[in-house]
């Protein structure tokens, strides 16, 4: 066995030397087409540019303002146009004469923009961290780089949300607006005190640590809840990992700072109310999104929220009339959180940087969108890329909640030598899976190993190898999550890890082991895992409960440590069951313990 050091450390192994990410990789040789691309039937490497190829200056379309270090920077290299508040058909027309755009969150990049600019267009540079007003999709399609700038902002968001936390206890803007109206209402605008009193801060990232750390400052007692964040950074500054309901059940102000996922999608509803203190306040500069704001106004009108200070809201601008801007106790601020003048001039130099970066060929380490690796590289490893992900997404979800996964060992088995098989793309399709369940940060070949070292998540790869033919790239990929708990203990191995293991058949990834029992089931459609007293008549029995909803059974495997002792079930559904279908197969007496994977 050939065991390697922390992927940071080694060189990669290597098909093509000319590849290596230590020898400065250009944007011709590392972004070609994506997969999904429909108007290309096999995936092929696309010269998205290179300094060479560009006859005169780039030009470059600022259509949001940007900080004047950031200007400065795009000056010394390309002809800058500044053109603010232009309509799309505007922006549609201009397009076509520029290399590259720089847009904040209020200009919408559409596939009309990439249509219309004629493949000219190669970099657009997101001056921020949410590129949801960029069409990812289409740009990957056109060949057209996006980046963005994700960590300028942080203490400007932070900060806002300590100014929304404060105005908020004191009334400052109702206030405000009344002594403005001629009014003099001391009794009205009485406030409540931070000091003592419990703030959850919902999402432990960059932006929930220093609100954090912020409000420990301010004497509140400050508990976070994120599932993936590592208790240790927590502990050092004093904050409380908690659980979901345990966080809302005691925070007297609760912060939310969580990406907007499908997980953390109205994660406060009318349910989640239900379960807070009555007068609890709630600060939201993270996405609207996260909040169902209906069931806000009702959990305000009903005593449940006494106050909330809302920076980001579901539709921006909220449709004027808006019952939850409007609502008496709502501090409402129009998406401010990185409006500082510090923290613009930071995202610009960032953003400036990546641009000039990307026009001069240059890899960009906060690219977003799907760089690929060459055609006969991709065309062999593509089943083993899709399992990568797949085994990503498995082992993370296997986690129990507030374990914090930090240390990830994935081994590859092959025939082939170590320097014949390029493990990057798989190494960014296992990092992607593991991240991307639990957070809105787009991971591709390129920003793969920036975005897991930025979340602490070291993964170290290990070659086994085998004899035999090299004919097949791989035998199989191991993905193993060290030093957590699981919410499915057979998924533990007896070397104590997290163990998730596949293999391609047939062109399509199985699951092969969970733990340390076999399995083989074709990773499509999403999973459910039990383990059971390996009896007669289970498949039977857990078959039925599905059929009984309609839920297609794909497949189902079962491996065993000896017949009649334990053994886990592999169940392939194609369908989501309902909760209750599932609470019933947990019900099956047999069952010890089982999990529904999404893959
Ligand atoms: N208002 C603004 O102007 C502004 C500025 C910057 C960032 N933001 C937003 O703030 C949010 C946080 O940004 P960040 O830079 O700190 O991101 P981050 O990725 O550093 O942190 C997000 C954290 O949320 C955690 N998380 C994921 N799913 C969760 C869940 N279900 N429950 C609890 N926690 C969960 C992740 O583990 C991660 O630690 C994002 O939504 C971002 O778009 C807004
Ligand atoms: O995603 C972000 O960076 C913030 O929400 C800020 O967006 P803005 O650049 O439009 O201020």
């Amino acid at each position: 066995m050939a065991t390697s050091a922390p992927h940071a450390l080694r060189t990669p192994f290597l098909r093509n030397p000319s590849l290596s990410l230590s020898s400065k990789p250009t944007l011709s040789s590392v972004f070609p087409v994506s997969l999904s691309s429909r108007r290309r039937a096999s995936p092929r490497l696309v010269v998205v540019l290179s300094a060479a190829r560009l006859d005169a200056k780039p030009t470059v379309l600022v259509a949001e303002k940007l900080g004047e270090a950031g200007l400065d920077l795009l000056k010394e290299f390309a002809n800058v146009d500044c053109s603010y508040n232009l309509s799309p058909e505007e922006l549609c027309t201009k397009i076509s004469l520029c290399d590259a755009l720089i847009v904040r969150s209020g200009t919408k990049v559409s596939r009309e923009v990439f249509e219309s600019s004629g493949g000219r267009l190669k970099v657009v540079g997101r001056a921020g961290v949410g590129i949801d007003n960029v069409d990812l999709g289409a740009a990957t399609e056109f060949g057209c780089l996006v980046v963005n700038a994700p960590t300028a902002n942080t203490v400007a968001a932070a900060e806002h949300g300590i100014a929304l936390l404060t105005a908020m206890a004191r009334n400052v803007a109702q206030a405000d607006a009344s002594v403005k109206a001629g009014k003099w209402q001391r009794n009205k605008y009485v406030g409540v005190s931070l000091v003592g009193k419990t703030l959850a801060v919902m999402g432990f990232g960059k932006v929930g640590s220093e609100v954090a750390r912020r409000a420990k400052g301010l004497g509140m007692h400050v508990i976070a809840h994120d599932p993936y964040a590592p208790a240790d950074r927590a502990r050092a500054i004093g904050v409380e990992l908690v659980s979901f309901d345990e966080a809302l059940a005691s925070a007297d102000f609760i912060s939310l700072h969580m990406p907007l996922t499908p997980a953390t999608s109205k994660v406060l509803n009318d349910e989640t109310f239900a379960k807070m203190k009555k007068g609890v306040r709630i600060v939201n500069v993270a996405r609207g999104g996260v909040i169902d704001e209906d069931a806000l106004v009702r959990a305000l009108d009903g005593g449940i929220v006494a106050q909330a200070a809302l920076d980001v809201f579901t539709v921006e601008p909220p449709p004027q009339g808006n019952t939850l801007v409007l609502h008496e106790r709502v501090t409402a601020t129009p998406h401010l959180g990185a409006s500082t003048m510090e923290a613009q001039e930071g995202v610009a130099v960032e953003i400036a940087e990546a641009v000039v970066g990307a026009l001069k060929g240059e890899l960009a380490a906060t690219a977003v969108n799907a760089p690929m690796v060459p055609a006969e590289v991709l065309t062999e490893l593509k089943p083993y890329v899709v399992l990568a992900e797949k085994l990503g997404r498995l082992a993370v979800q296997l986690v129990a909640g507030g374990s914090g996964v930090k240390t990830v060992k994935v081994s590859y088995a092959s025939a082939r030598a170590p320097d014949d098989l390029d493990t990057r793309l798989l190494r960014a399709m296992i990092t992607k899976g593991l991240i991307e369940p639990i957070s809105d940060v787009f991971v591709n070949l390129v920003n793969a190993d920036f975005t897991a070292k930025q979340r602490g998540l070291r993964i170290t790869e290990e070659r086994t190898v085998l004899d035999g033919s090299p004919e097949s790239p791989l035998d199989s990929i191991q993905v193993q999550i060290a030093n957590v708990e699981s919410k499915f203990a057979s998924a533990i191995s007896e070397s104590g890890e997290i163990t998730v293991e596949g293999r391609v058949k047939d062109g399509v990834p199985h699951l092969t082991k969970v733990g340390s029992f076999e399995v083989d089931v074709s990773l499509e459609g999403s999973i459910i895992l039990c383990r059971q007293v390996d009896q007669p008549g289970m498949i039977g029995q857990v078959g039925s409960i599905l059929g009984e909803e309609n839920v297609n059974v794909s497949f189902m495997s079962v491996g065993r440590i000896a017949p009649r002792k334990q053994a886990v079930m592999a169940i392939g559904v194609d369908d989501q069951p309902s909760k209750s279908s599932l609470k019933r197969i947990g019900d099956v007496p047999a069952i010890e313990e089982f999990v529904f994977l999404k893959l």
